[in-house]
C-alpha cells in the first residue's frame, strides 16, 4: 500500500486556490505568494523527522505548482526555495527553508526595482506608453521614470476577458499618470499616438520568444508595422530554463464562462444544454516571436531577445528538474 501524501499547511492550500482562481495573479506576484506560503509551511511544520519535513515541503511545492501552468516564475520560485533546505535536524531545516523563502522575496522586490531603473532609461520625458494586461515589472519602469521627473502618459488596453487593464489604469492614476483606456480592438488605431509598447512576461523562452497575456503577439506585430518599439519588462525569474532543452511553454486554457455566460450561450444556441456545435476557446497567453520584440529589460540589464539564452545559461545551467526534485 502507498503511504498517504504528507499534509500541507492550510495556508498552502489557500494560496494555491487563490492562484488558480486568479485572486493572486501576475507572474511576479504569484512567485512571491508561493514563496510566502512555503515559508509559512516550513515554519509551522510539525514533521517528526528531517525526511518527513522534506517530503512535506515537496508536497507543498507540488500543490502550488499544479495551479497555473504558464508563468515559469512559479516553478522557479519553488525550486529556489526547496534548494535552500539545509540542515541535519527538523529545526535547522525549518529555519534554513524559511530564511531562503524570505531571501527570495527580498530579491524579487529588489530585482523589480532595479529592472525599473534600467527600463526607465528607455523612456524619455513626454513619452506615451501603450500597455497590455497588468504587469508589475512593466509598471516598475514607469514608476522609475516618474521618479526621474519624466512626464509619461499611458494608453491602456482593457485586456479582455478579465480586464486586467483596469488594474493598470488604477495604479497609473494613483501615480497621476494621464491614462487613455481603450478596448483591445482599438490598439492599432492608437499605436500612432504611442512611443513604446511596454508589456511584462510570464515566461521567456531560450530563443527570445515572449509568453505573455493573450493579445500581446498581435499588439507586437502591429507595433512593428507602425514602427513603435516593443519593450518587455521581465525579471530573470521569468526565464524558462526548460526551453533550453527544447521544451515548449504550456499555454493555459481557461474556463468558457470568462468569455460567455450560460445565458449568453443559450441565447446563441437557443438551447438550455451545452451545444457541441458551439465551442468557446479561452487561451490566457500567447507567444510573441523574438523578431517582434526590441528589448527584454531585466534586472541584469537589457537584452535583444536573441541573446537572452546566454543569460539563461549563466543563471540556470543546462539541466533542470521538477521543483520537488531539487
Ligand atoms: O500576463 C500577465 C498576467 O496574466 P494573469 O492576469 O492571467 O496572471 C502579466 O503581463 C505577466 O504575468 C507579468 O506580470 P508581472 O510583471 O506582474 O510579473
Amino acid at each position: 500500500m502507498e503511504d498517504d501524501p504528507p499534509d500541507v499547511d492550510p495556508v498552502v492550500d489557500a494560496t494555491a486556490t487563490d492562484i488558480a482562481e486568479m485572486r493572486i495573479r501576475g507572474a511576479a506576484t504569484i512567485a512571491d505568494a508561493a514563496a510566502e506560503a512555503l515559508a509559512t509551511h516550513a515554519k509551522r511544520s510539525e514533521a517528526s523527522s528531517p525526511e518527513a519535513f522534506r517530503s512535506g515541503m515537496r508536497a507543498a511545492a507540488r500543490r502550488l505548482y499544479e495551479t497555473r501552468p504558464t508563468a515559469v516564475s512559479l516553478p522557479n520560485a519553488l525550486r529556489y526555495v526547496l534548494q535552500g533546505m539545509d540542515g541535519e535536524t527538523v529545526a535547522e531545516l525549518r529555519s534554513s527553508t524559511a530564511a531562503r523563502a524570505e531571501a527570495f522575496r527580498r530579491d524579487l522586490e529588489q530585482a523589480q526595482a532595479k529592472l525599473g531603473e534600467i527600463g526607465a532609461n528607455r523612456l524619455r520625458d513626454g513619452d506615451v506608453v501603450m500597455t497590455h494586461c497588468h504587469s508589475t515589472d512593466a509598471l516598475s519602469c514607469i514608476e522609475a521614470a516618474l521618479e526621474d521627473g519624466k512626464h509619461v502618459e499611458a494608453i491602456v488596453k482593457e485586456t479582455r476577458p478579465r480586464k486586467q487593464g483596469h488594474i493598470t489604469a488604477e495604479q497609473l492614476r494613483e501615480w497621476d499618470v494621464p491614462v487613455t483606456l481603450i478596448v483591445d480592438n482599438a490598439a492599432r488605431r492608437y499605436l500612432d499616438d504611442a512611443d513604446h509598447v511596454l508589456v511584462g512576461a510570464d515566461s521567456i523562452a531560450a530563443d527570445g520568444s515572449v509568453i505573455n497575456k493573450i493579445g500581446t503577439s498581435g499588439l507586437a506585430v502591429n507595433a512593428r508595422e507602425r514602427g513603435v518599439p516593443v519593450m518587455v519588462a521581465a525579471q530573470t525569474i521569468k526565464l524558462h530554463p526548460d526551453t533550453m532543452t527544447g521544451h515548449t511553454v504550456a499555454i493555459e486554457m481557461r474556463e468558457e464562462n470568462e468569455v460567455l455566460s450560460t445565458d449568453e450561450r443559450s441565447e446563441i444556441t437557443g438551447l438550455e444544454e451545452a451545444d457541441d456545435g458551439l465551442i468557446v476557446e479561452n487561451p490566457a497567453f500567447d507567444v510573441t516571436p523574438p523578431r517582434h520584440v526590441d528589448a527584454i529589460v531585466t534586472e541584469r540589464g537589457q537584452f535583444p531577445p536573441e541573446s537572452i539564452v546566454t543569460l539563461m545559461r549563466e543563471l540556470f545551467g543546462e539541466t533542470i528538474g521538477e521543483p520537488w526534485e531539487a
